[in-house]
């Protein structure tokens, strides 16, 4: 359905002031998107409160769960958490709402009626949900969409016979109560060993054996969120437990992947095989990732870096070079950005089909709140 265009669209804004709503409120800010909407600010806990600077005819923040207020915006960009989703869209849905529905959270996104948004690797099938009438759109997964953004290109081209991955997922994933307790933690583990570091003649292994006692001896309250240390360890499992051996976050991996492209069962094509394993470690808001490709055939190394190069406007291949990578293939160096870099190109020595690969991207940008209002702007040019 497209937006009336006689007017500016009334866009609601739920979960603008959270970690994901944040990054959003900057980059909408940056890109001059509130130049092309009306907004209306929503909250969960201080309706009647002030809303931000952004806001123009309605200077007061509405009730989030206020069904007839929704109802007045043509567009709802939340980000604000599945059970919000979950408690609200269904009624606003059964009140005869037929406005757009833009999420990040992951509630709505295997529904067969919202298409998983990441356009520069999906266009085509935004497209066409559009012209069918689509209205749900909903952000994917951090990992996958990071992950996409980097390689989408082998996909596009039918060349990935399977894929997997191996994950290093930044604390952000958890929320903001977790980036918080991973400093903590790791400024635990440095006041314990303060004295020691200090003094250059200090045995390290009485340094690693005082930071061992002090993971080992965590209070419940420092490791609330993460449940174990993670400053100075990891943690292999993220997101529930679905049974065999399997976590959620990598069965979204194969189930994401093939949704967002427009492929598998659904789509009456086979799904490319995707799996792999997804480790929490200690960095902040950076998911990284090491892939390993079996593609369908022998492509020359040169050509797959051509090819991931020109997929999008901010995919970067670094070349495999332990200066280029320090320099461009970190957390570190990523974080904030919209670039993803993908690098350690190099054909593996199981043979010349398999390909590894290590990509990086800032989950709190492409991860989250960047496609979303790259789907209002798609809808506003409609
Ligand atoms: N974190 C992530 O990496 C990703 C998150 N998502 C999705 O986005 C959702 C939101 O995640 P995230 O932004 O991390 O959640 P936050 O906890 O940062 O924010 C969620 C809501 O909490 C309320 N809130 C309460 N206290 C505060 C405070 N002190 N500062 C800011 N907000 C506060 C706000 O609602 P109100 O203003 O109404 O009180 C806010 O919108 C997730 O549940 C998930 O569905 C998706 C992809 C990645
Ligand atoms: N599960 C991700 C973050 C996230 O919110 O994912 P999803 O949007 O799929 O629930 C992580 O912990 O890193």
């Amino acid at each position: 359905m497209a937006l009336n265009k006689a007017q500016q669209p009334l866009v609601g804004l739920v979960g603008w002031r959270g970690m994901v709503g944040s990054v959003l409120m900057d980059r909408m800010q940056a890109e001059g998107d509130f130049g092309l909407i009306e907004p209306v600010f929503f909250s969960t806990s201080n309706a009647g409160g002030k809303a931000p600077s952004q806001a123009k005819n309605e200077a007061l923040l509405k009730d989030a769960f206020d069904i007839e207020a929704l109802k007045k915006c043509d567009v709802v960009i939340t980000a604000q958490g599945g059970d919000y989703t979950t408690e609200v869209y269904p009624k606003l849905r059964a009140a005869g709402w037929t406005g757009h529905w833009i999420d990040a959270a992951s509630t709505l996104r295997m529904k067969d009626d919202a298409v998983i948004i990441l356009d520069p690797v999906n266009m085509p099938v935004i497209r066409n949900a559009l012209a069918k009438g689509g209205r749900n759109w909903i952000g994917g997964n951090c990992t996958v969409s990071c992950m996409l953004m980097g390689v989408g290109a082998l996909y596009k081209a039918g060349l990935v016979e399977w894929m997997s991955s191996m994950t290093y997922q930044a604390a952000s994933g958890g929320g903001a109560q977790h980036m918080r307790e991973l400093l903590t933690q790791f400024g635990a583990l440095n006041a314990e060993v303060k004295a020691l570091l200090d003094d250059p003649k200090s045995a390290i292994l009485e340094i690693d054996r005082k930071v061992l006692g002090r993971q080992q001896s965590m209070a419940d309250h420092e490791m609330e969120n993460f449940g174990v240390p993670l400053g100075g360890s990891l943690i292999p499992w993220i997101d529930k437990d679905l049974g065999g051996g399997v976590s959620r976050e990598e069965w979204k991996a194969g189930a994401e992947t093939n949704k967002i492209l427009g492929q598998g069962p659904g789509f009456g094509s086979a799904a490319v095989p995707v799996d792999g394993f997804c480790v929490r470690v200690g960095a902040m808001r950076c998911h990284s990732q090491a892939l390993t490709f079996k593609l369908k055939k022998d492509v020359p190394l040169a050509d797959i870096e051509a090819m991931i190069a020109a997929d999008n406007g901010w995919v970067r291949v670094v070349p495999n070079t332990r200066e280029a990578t320090l320099k461009d293939l970190t957390p570190v160096a990523v974080t904030g950005t919209l670039n993803i870099p993908v690098g350690r190109l190099r054909k593996m020595a199981m043979g010349p089909e398999y390909l590894g690969a290590f990509t990086i991207g800032d989950q709190l940008l492409w991860g989250a709140a960047e496609p979303l209002r790259r789907m209002l702007r798609i809808l506003l040019d409609a």
